[in-house]
This record gives C-alpha cells, sequence and structure tokens, in this order.
C-alpha cells in the first residue's frame, strides 16, 4: 500500500498561505507523497526544506495539468489548492480543468485555506 499522495498548488496571491499552511502541518506532511506545482513546491521547499516535495512544471506551464493526469492515474488523495477568485488568469481553463479532475475522480479537495485545514486533520497518513 502506497502512502497518502497530496498535491500541493497555490496562485501567487495566495503562496504565502500555502507555505505557512505546509509549515504548520510540515509533521504531518513529511508522512505523505507530496506533488506540487512548480512555483508552489519552490516557496513550500524554502519554508520547509525538510520536506520532500515532487515539482512538476509550473502550473500555467503545464503543471497543473500534469497534477490532474496524476489524479486521473489514481495517484493523488487530496488536492489542496489555494485558489485566487480575485485575479484574471491565462491558464484559467487549466485551472477549471484541474478542479474538474478532482470532482470525477471524487478525490479530498479544497481550494481554501480552512477546507484545507479541515480536509488534513481527516488525513492518517499510511507510513
Ligand atoms: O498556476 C498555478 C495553479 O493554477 C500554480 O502554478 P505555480 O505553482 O507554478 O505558480
Amino acid at each position: 500500500m502506497r502512502r497518502t499522495a497530496i498535491a500541493l498548488v497555490a496562485h501567487d496571491a495566495k503562496k504565502d498561505a500555502m507555505a505557512e499552511f505546509a509549515a504548520t502541518h510540515r509533521l504531518k506532511l513529511s508522512a505523505c507523497d507530496l506533488f506540487a506545482t512548480g512555483t508552489t513546491g519552490a516557496r513550500v521547499i524554502e519554508r520547509c526544506p525538510e520536506l520532500q516535495v515532487k515539482r512538476l512544471k509550473s502550473g500555467p506551464l503545464g503543471g497543473d495539468q500534469q497534477i490532474g493526469a496524476l489524479i486521473a492515474e489514481g495517484r493523488i488523495d487530496a488536492l489542496i489548492f489555494f485558489v485566487d477568485p480575485l485575479s484574471p488568469m491565462p491558464h484559467d481553463v487549466d485551472v477549471k480543468a484541474l478542479t474538474r479532475l478532482g470532482l470525477v475522480y471524487d478525490i479530498a479537495m479544497a481550494l481554501n485555506p480552512v477546507t484545507a485545514e479541515m480536509v488534513l486533520a481527516m488525513i492518517e497518513p499510511l507510513t
């Protein structure tokens, strides 16, 4: 049985919040397999160098789609995606496709920090 796999994604205006979220939950996250879009992953690693994070491409360059592909393959248990609802995104279609796949495959999906706290509280990492 594999470890619990969590994907971390944050839009630019939410990256500070994601770095803080990762720092607050570093212990639990360290027991999970972590995936992230490029810049989000870099920010998480910068804040929490001890975390092993598989960084994919930056979201606008295909990273959202890579996370979506992992979801479609059944390799992600939870998506924590801090969405910026106030800024237009050139890759809005990718963002929509990613959240759509989260729904299609019925994984745990948190789109804001308060829900992410709840989702993580329910996760018992397999070690
Ligand atoms: O754009 C993103 C999600 O749509 C996130 O990508 P980055 O983590 O590379 O900024």
